[in-house]
């Protein structure tokens, strides 16, 4: 069976790509290297750099490598960014998933897997969220996802496509090996960010908004672990291929941290004290987006081998050191 990574030259996607490999699968990634980089991918995996959103490719792709599963990476993925642009958000994240989607299903795959998010459920009515929770996202990023979710649904009932729909809490942290982290030139992520504030690479962090309703007045995020999530997508493809039933599941720990103390985490494991200045609230940010995981627990006997923010945050610090001492070693 070989397995059909979008976005595989990306964050997530690349952990993807190793937990497949790790596992003894075939793999092919389709990325645009929009903000992915050809390097994430292992040289012995076949890299096709295209849209996800050329049904014509995505269906050479499918019948050339006998693609039998897709985990459905590619995307856009900034909240702010999402609100000044939605158009763009709607066109990568749904319209492009359509297209893949309906080449999917011409070209006889079986199971697919869905990158959703905690955005879907907008600013939470319960917490810790469950699935069943309300979805109102409150930003366009959200949106853009959901209707991909209900797209698959109906795919499901319509054409008998199996689907896991997997909604990620904060993804955070990089291969405990050394082999893959975020990348990114233009990342957003607060831990990401901090990590290179405290290395040095920017002069000082911004913390968007300190009054909201919450234990420090600062957003709270259930920050899982990147190997932790890919683990689950490879369970998540076992499960189906056994035939059981298509599922949503969130994607967390149950337990949430604050700005405030994620910056704290990251203080503590480099040791280094930096600047952290009071910026205003960033627009499309929930309070709080906590998971409730227990559906994944049981539905794919998930556990999570890296449930602690500071090794998270050691992770993230350990890969952002071994970029820059690259790119120190490129000059
Ligand atoms: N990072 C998080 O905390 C988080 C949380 C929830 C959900 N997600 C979802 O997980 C997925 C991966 O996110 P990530 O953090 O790895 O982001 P990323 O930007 O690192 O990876 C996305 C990858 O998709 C590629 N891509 C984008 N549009 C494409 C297109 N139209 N065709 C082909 N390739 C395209 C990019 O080049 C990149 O390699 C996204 O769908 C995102 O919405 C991420
Ligand atoms: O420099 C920074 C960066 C972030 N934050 C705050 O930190 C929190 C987390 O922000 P960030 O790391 O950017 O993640 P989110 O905006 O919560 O979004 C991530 O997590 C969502 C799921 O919760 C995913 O859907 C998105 O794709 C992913 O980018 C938010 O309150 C931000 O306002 C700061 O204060 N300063």
């Amino acid at each position: 069976m070989t397995v059909l990574v979008t976005g595989g030259a990306g964050y997530i996607g690349s952990h993807m790509v190793l937990a497949l490999q790790d596992a003894g699968r075939d793999v092919v990634v389709v990325d645009d290297l929009s903000t992915g980089l050809r390097t994430a991918v292992p040289a012995a995996v076949p890299l096709v750099v295209g849209c996800v959103g050329d049904e014509t490719l995505m269906g050479q792709v499918i019948k050339d490598y006998h693609v039998e599963a897709i985990a459905h990476f590619a995307g856009s993925i900034v909240v702010p960014e999402s609100v000044a642009d939605p158009i763009d958000y709607y066109l990568n994240n749904t319209v492009r998933s359509r297209a893949l989607i309906a080449a999917a299903v011409a070209g006889g795959v079986k199971r697919f897997l869905f990158s959703s998010t905690a955005a879907v459920y907008g600013e939470a009515s319960s917490e810790p969220l469950s699935e069943d929770a309300p979805l109102d996202p409150v930003s366009p990023y959200g949106a853009s996802k959901l209707m991909t979710e209900r797209m698959l649904a109906d795919a499901g009932v319509a054409y008998g496509l199996s689907y896991g729909v997997l909604r990620y809490f904060n993804v955070a942290g990089a291969d405990p090996h050394g082999r893959a982290g975020q990348s990114g030139a233009r990342a957003t992520h607060l831990i990401k960010v901090a990590a290179q504030t405290a290395l040095g690479q920017r002069g000082h962090l911004d913390c968007f908004g300190e009054d909201y309703p919450t234990r420090d007045g600062t957003c709270v995020r259930d920050y899982i672990h990147v190997s932790d999530l890919a683990r689950a997508h490879v369970l998540a493809l076992d499960h189906l291929a056994d035939g059981a039933d298509s599922f949503v599941a969130n994607c967390g720990y149950g337990r949430g941290a604050s700005v405030k103390e994620v910056i704290a985490a990251v203080k503590r494991a480099s040791g280094v004290d930096f600047p952290v200045r009071k910026a205003p609230r960033r627009d499309g940010d929930p309070a709080s987006l906590v998971a409730d995981p227990s559906r994944i627990r049981a539905t794919l006997g998930w556990r999570a081998e890296h449930d602690d923010l500071d090794a998270i945050v050691a992770s993230a610090l350990a890969w952002e050191a071994s970029l820059a001492g690259a790119r120190r070693a490129a000059a």
